[in-house]
């Protein structure tokens, strides 16, 4: 160490008495061999002396070093300790209209962005943000976050950075405000390399400038996260910003994906911590409409933010922290049961739109690629062009998406039918309705999907179809992803229950499954778990029914347990279908696997077939699967994943009883609430069906149709035809599409008899308003001839018919029954008939 590096070292009184040691040793006078020997000697000892004096006192430095650092620590707890205590500190409401800008955000939010009243706590993060303030927002989807940075941006005289996740969002957002006369650009991967470099160039000036601000001063700069961590050009513009004090704010959208807690944790994203080592007094806003405890927390520390402070008695440090209500009111949630036949399900959609939305926009969530073309595809058809569909999932162009959206915005293209790829950056107000064709894979889903309806604050609806056999086509695919199944039986759940209020339903969700605050469920009026008053479940004032399923369990149960002493396997759909008395295949558990088996016979395992339609059975064994008498097994094949249904633990409880021994047992005994038929066709209606129904033997023909295990039909329920869905690759389709078969009944007149398709599924809405009233006709052995006519549900059953006809458009349809069913005075209505 030369004496000048020493210095740096060592204190002034310790560096004079080095430099004189140093002088000695270096001393000029010449000596003898002798002499010089001796002096090296004693030379080599005053250098340890030295060295270990150097060494002690290093020492001694280093501890004073680390004492002080404890000390400023302490310090440091202190002074946070003071200033964040509300009873020692100044502290800030930031919820007020009381700051000397409040005036000026009123006129700017009217003037730029045609809005009134802040909502929710939007006033409060913008006068957060106008204090130079750290601030978390969570607000739901829709809730209206970009208001909050969007606003102070426009009245700061620097430039507010935004992070963005997605280039579509970032496009829809600078389209938006470029609209609204804001100076605002993207620099993407959009642009060309002229317009980013344009782009780059007014920043760079910006910088530069001496001048006060000019009103073309860009004002937003959005980028993706990527773009912030790899470019450095970008990065040294935003230091020379910064170090002027031109850099305002960096906004960080969608932060839930610094998290890998969170769903959508994106790689760049935890790289952000950069920001604030890079960019120390720029303050920095995390927005997000998701972000529980855990993700919260990650978010803290990736982004170097301090401890979270409320944003009504902020202390002077701390991040100030705002969230407000996840449930929002405007969305109407109703769940309905999905109709058997694609074709049916279509027809419903079809018929909701038509009437209730016909000039509205809606997106459609589907399952597959391949359902959302045929859903957009047949809906277009259906209706005759009225509904404009357009296609959106992951395997579209970049230019095609870019496209779509256009569209939609511009209104050409009213109901978009997708995947859930069309998500984040959805920013289109006015979506009145969003349909899941299938139900989704986790709550937390269907919370974010349904919830991009209606953002613009006005009434929207929710509607989810569906078929509790849907659960295990979705078990398949998640299977591998850890928590996949259990989220999905989480949505089972929510989807199965037909009394609690959906509302609670997601508050109570929320709380367990991402510790989320219950009081965000909350509203001015009302705690988060009175019920909303107008969900399905909760305006359902009839519809439904408590009922006791104790035997139907302990038939399904004792059916499971043949199949598996059988050394068989059965699907979800196998089951319901062969426990409503229909012909079964079942594939052998052998490694073989292919091969099928059908010999099992209703009446010896369980008695004869489970009472009830299909659908409540389905209901039944979907109740099973989430109370786990049922589970589920996965096989692996070369192409899918099969998804069979075995016998719980709990399950053995039933199948180890008989019949009767089940039944005297009080803490065995089951009940479930289950959907009533819509509106009873007189037809249907249990005295005319009493009176109506044949005795005898049902025809050869019909009997083919049921199960030979299982003769004994019962008369008080439907049978239903094998299902069309093909989806797991074990339920395949007998026939074209699904017959629904009514119970045997005899003709009104000869050859004459009147059906009310009440059990077809109808939207809310168009439910109670029509029904379609068809008389059939028998005009050969083998075809019927339908008249068919809408039917207000208010008119007078019993008014005249003919007036009736005369008054109402009615058309005539000739149909072919399948074959198969065809029967003497047997009636099938099948849903799937082509015209
Ligand atoms: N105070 C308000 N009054 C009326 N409309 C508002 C208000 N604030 C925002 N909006 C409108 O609400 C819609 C949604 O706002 P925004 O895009 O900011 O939602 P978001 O919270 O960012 O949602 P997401 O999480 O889906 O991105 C926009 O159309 C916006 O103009």
């Amino acid at each position: 160490m030369d004496q000048y590096g020493a210095a740096d070292y060592l204190g002034s009184d310790d560096f004079d008495a080095y430099m004189r040691t140093g002088n000695q040793q270096a001393g000029t006078s010449r000596s003898t061999p002798a002499q010089s020997e001796a002096t090296l000697v004693e030379g080599s000892s005053t250098f340890e002396i030295r060295r270990a004096t150097l060494q002690s006192q290093k020492e001694s430095y280093e501890r004073r070093i680390q004492e002080l650092k404890e000390k400023i620590a302490q310090v440091d707890a202190e002074l946070d300790a003071l200033e964040e205590d509300p009873d020692q500190g100044p502290t800030t409401d930031f919820t007020t209209s009381n700051f000397t800008w409040t005036a000026n955000f009123k006129r700017t939010m009217r003037s730029v962005f045609g809005i009134e009243r802040f909502r929710f706590c939007q006033q409060g993060v913008c006068n957060a943000n106008m204090s130079g303030r750290d601030i978390v927002c969570v607000m739901p989807t829709g809730g209206g976050k970009s208001l909050t940075y969007q606003l102070p941006a426009i009245l700061q005289e620097g430039v507010t950075l935004v992070i963005s996740p997605l280039i579509s969002l970032i496009t829809d957002q600078v389209i938006h405000l470029e609209e609204a006369g804001v100076q605002a650009i993207r620099l993407t991967s959009a642009n060309t390399p002229a317009e980013n470099l344009k782009g780059m160039n007014r920043l760079s000036a910006l910088a530069d400038s001496t001048s006060g601000s000019r009103e073309d001063d860009i004002k937003l700069v959005y980028v993706t996260p990527e773009k912030v961590v790899k470019s450095p050009n970008l990065k040294s513009v935003l230091q020379r910003l910064a170090d002027r004090n031109k850099l305002e704010r960096i906004v960080i959208d969608e932060a839930h994906c610094v998290s890998q807690m969170g769903h959508d944790f994106r790689p760049d994203y935890a790289q952000l911590h950069i920001l604030r080592q890079l960019y120390p007094h720029v303050p920095i806003m995390a927005v997000s409409a998701t972000c529980p405890p855990k993700v919260l927390q990650d978010l803290l520390s990736i982004l170097r933010l301090r401890k979270p402070v409320d944003g009504d008695r902020a202390p002077r440090t701390g991040t100030v922290y705002f969230k407000s209500p996840l449930y929002r009111k405007n969305l109407h949630y109703t769940i309905l049961p999905k109709p058997a036949s694609g074709k049916e399900l279509l027809q419903s959609i079809c018929n909701f739109i038509t009437t209730k939305h016909p000039n509205d926009s809606g997106i459609i969530y589907c399952l597959s690629r391949k359902d959302a073309e045929e859903v957009a595809a047949k809906l277009q058809e259906m209706s005759c062009g009225i509904i404009k569909t357009g296609v959106y999932h992951a395997e579209r162009k970049a230019w095609e998406k870019e496209g779509l959206h256009r569209s939609w915005r511009e209104g050409k293209i009213k109901v978009v039918c997708a995947t859930i790829a069309f998500g984040l950056g959805i920013d289109k107000g006015d979506v009145r309705f969003v349909i899941h064709h299938t139900m989704s894979k986790s709550v937390d889903g269907f919370y974010q999907e349904s919830g991009r309806a209606g953002r613009d604050g006005k009434d929207a609806e929710c509607i989810l179809y569906f078929q509790p056999a849907d659960f295990t086509d979705l078990c398949s695919l998640v299977q591998r992803d850890k928590e996949g199944v259990g989220k999905v039986m989480a949505m089972l759940k929510f989807a199965q229950n037909l009394d609690e209020c959906r509302k609670v339903q997601f508050a109570c969700y929320f709380q367990h499954a991402s510790a989320v605050d219950i009081s965000q469920w909350a509203t001015d009026n009302e705690d988060a778990l009175s019920r909303c008053g107008h969900c399905d479940n909760c305006k359902r004032k009839d519809g439904v029914l408590k009922q006791e399923i104790t035997l139907q369990v302990w038939q399904l149960l004792q059916i499971v347990e043949a199949v598996e002493r059988s050394g068989l396997q059965v699907t979800f759909r196998k089951l319901a279908s062969f426990a409503t008395g229909h012909k079964v295949q079942f594939s052998t558990n052998s490694r073989r696997g292919s091969e099928r088996v059908t010999g099992l016979n209703l009446t010896t395992i369980c008695d004869g077939r489970v009472r009830g339609s299909s659908s409540d059975v389905e209901y039944i064994l979907g109740h099973l699967l989430i109370k786990e008498y049922l589970v589920l097994a996965f096989k692996q094949t070369a192409y899918q994943t099969n998804v069979y249904i075995r016998l719980g633990e709990k399950g053995r409880t039933y199948t180890i009883l008989d019949q009767g021994g089940v039944q005297k047992q009080a803490h065995l005994k089951m009940y479930l609430t289950l959907l009533l038929p819509a509106t009873p066709s007189p037809s249907l209606s249990n005295t005319k069906r009493k009176a109506k129904a044949i005795p005898s033997k049902p025809s050869k023909k019909a009997r083919v149709a049921a199960d030979n295990d299982s003769a004994d039909a019962d008369e008080d329920v439907e049978m239903e035809g094998p299902s069309h869905h093909t989806r797991s690759g074990e339920t395949s389709t007998k026939g074209k599409g699904k017959a629904r078969m009514e119970p045997e009944v005899e003709p009104e007149s000869d050859d004459e008899i009147e059906i009310l398709s009440s059990r077809l599924v109808t939207p809310p809405g168009a439910v109670s308003s029509h029904t379609t009233r068809c008389k059939a006709e028998l005009t050969s052995r083998d075809e019927w001839s339908f008249s068919m006519r809408d039917k207000d549900s208010s008119d007078d059953e019993d008014e005249d018919e003919e007036e009736d006809m005369v008054r109402r458009p009615s058309r005539r349809i000739t149909r072919k029954a399948p074959s198969s069913f065809v029967a003497d005075n047997v009636l099938i209505i099948s849903s799937s008939d082509e015209e």
